[in-house]
């Protein structure tokens, strides 16, 4: 198969190219630049050398959408929009991993992106990407909304309690914190390292563009589902993303049957691990690879579940889940390039 990377200078797009690099399914890689098309990505990125290189070439829709089986979309929110249609009726599936396509309500996309919302009808046609919890639709797919890094970790952490309607969904509050580069490439002043290192901060308090994406979830799942409260904090890691989930119980409920229904929800998941009793999950568990692991409890004395879920931001937060879809796109073996175990240390 055929791939192209559209951003794959950025951070999103040299984990693509690290992982299709040794996917069995991929003979051939184009890489895709907007500002450094004619320069040599090795040249670039001299860590990413391995046999033949890859001239950085100009985005070309018309040209890619008859050569490429798939093209990855790892560019900033905003290029998808116009990328996409144009990309459309040819051979080639899409998969973006911005959050253009993720909204399926236009309003909501200008009031948290701030800037215009892609058209209805690729809206119609784009598939949310999170395989978990979507794999049919996502099989017949042309196009996918690969999912934000945080609801990721965040969905797959509430799904099942919020799915068999175990918990008041107003009683819900996300903590989540990320390293670095889920900023991407270009410091600023928040993710600066002089500025990030030996520091905490939280960031877009109650203003974060996850939140509709979060809710439009939670609300296919429960169409009573309420607002959330989802907090974002910056920690001085380079890669990882916990998030700390906080339940009410509607009622009585022990912690040992709570476990058994994460187990039995995510038995058949090949990348969703679930903790056994008492042990909980930290972001170096799952770094470098495309795993979500997950532990949980119940405090007794206040009913109340804590759920904490951890990914990789740039893996099954962006580029490994986003070969996922692609594997569930072909039909091929979903695990396919994806089996590698974590880095550790
Ligand atoms: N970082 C993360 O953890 C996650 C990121 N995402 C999303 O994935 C996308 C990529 O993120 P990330 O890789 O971190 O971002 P980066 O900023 O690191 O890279 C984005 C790349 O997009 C390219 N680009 C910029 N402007 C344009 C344009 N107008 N047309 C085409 N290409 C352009 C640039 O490459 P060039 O100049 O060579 O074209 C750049 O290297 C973003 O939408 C991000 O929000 C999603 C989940 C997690
Ligand atoms: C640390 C950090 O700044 N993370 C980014 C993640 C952005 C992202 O993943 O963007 P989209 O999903 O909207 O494409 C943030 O919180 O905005």
């Amino acid at each position: 198969m055929k791939a192209g990377i559209v951003g794959a200078t950025g951070y999103g797009g040299i984990e693509l190219f690290r992982i299709l690099n040794v996917h069995p399914q991929i003979d051939d890689i184009t890489l895709y630049s907007s500002s450094q098309a004619g320069e040599y990505f090795e040249d670039i990125y001299p860590q990413m050398q391995r046999g033949q290189s890859h001239i950085l070439a100009d985005v070309e829709p018309d040209k890619m959408k008859e050569d490429l089986d798939v093209v990855f979309l790892a560019t900033p929110a905003g290029v998808s929009i116009d990328l996409t249609p144009q990309l459309q009726g040819g051979k080639a599936k899409v998969i973006d991993l911005s959050g253009d396509l993720r909204l399926k309500d236009q309003s909501l996309y200008k009031q948290w992106y701030k800037k215009e919302p892609a058209g209805e009808a690729v809206l119609g046609a784009a598939v949310y990407g999170l395989p978990e919890w979507n794999k049919e639709n996502i099989q017949q797919a042309d196009v996918i909304a690969n999912p934000g890094c945080f609801p990721t970790a965040a969905l797959l952490g509430v799904g099942p309690i919020i799915k068999e309607r175990l918990a008041s969904p107003s009683s819900l509050i996300i903590d989540a914190k990320s390293g670095v580069s889920g900023a991407g490439k270009n410091p600023n002043l928040i993710t600066h390292f002089a500025h990030a290192q030996e520091n905490f901060q939280i960031y877009k308090v109650n203003q974060h563009q996850h939140i509709p994406e979060i809710e439009q979830q939670l609300q296919q799942w429960d169409e009573d589902s309420q607002p959330v409260t989802f907090s974002t904090h910056l920690v001085p890691m380079t890669k990882g993303i916990m998030a700390t989930i906080y339940l009410q119980l509607n009622e009585e409920m022990t912690v040992e049957k709570l476990q058994s229904l994460y187990k039995s929800y995510y038995e058949k998941e090949p990348f969703v691990r679930v903790r056994e009793m008492g042990s909980f999950p930290c972001t170096k568990d799952v770094y470098g690879s495309n795993f979500c692991d997950i532990g949980i409890t119940l405090d007794p004395r206040t009913n109340r579940v804590t759920i904490v879920s951890v990914i990789d931001n740039l893996m099954k937060g962006a580029a490994s889940q986003a070969v996922q879809n692609m594997n569930l796109l072909f039909q091929a073996d979903e695990r396919a390039g994806l089996l590698t175990l974590p880095v550790y240390p």
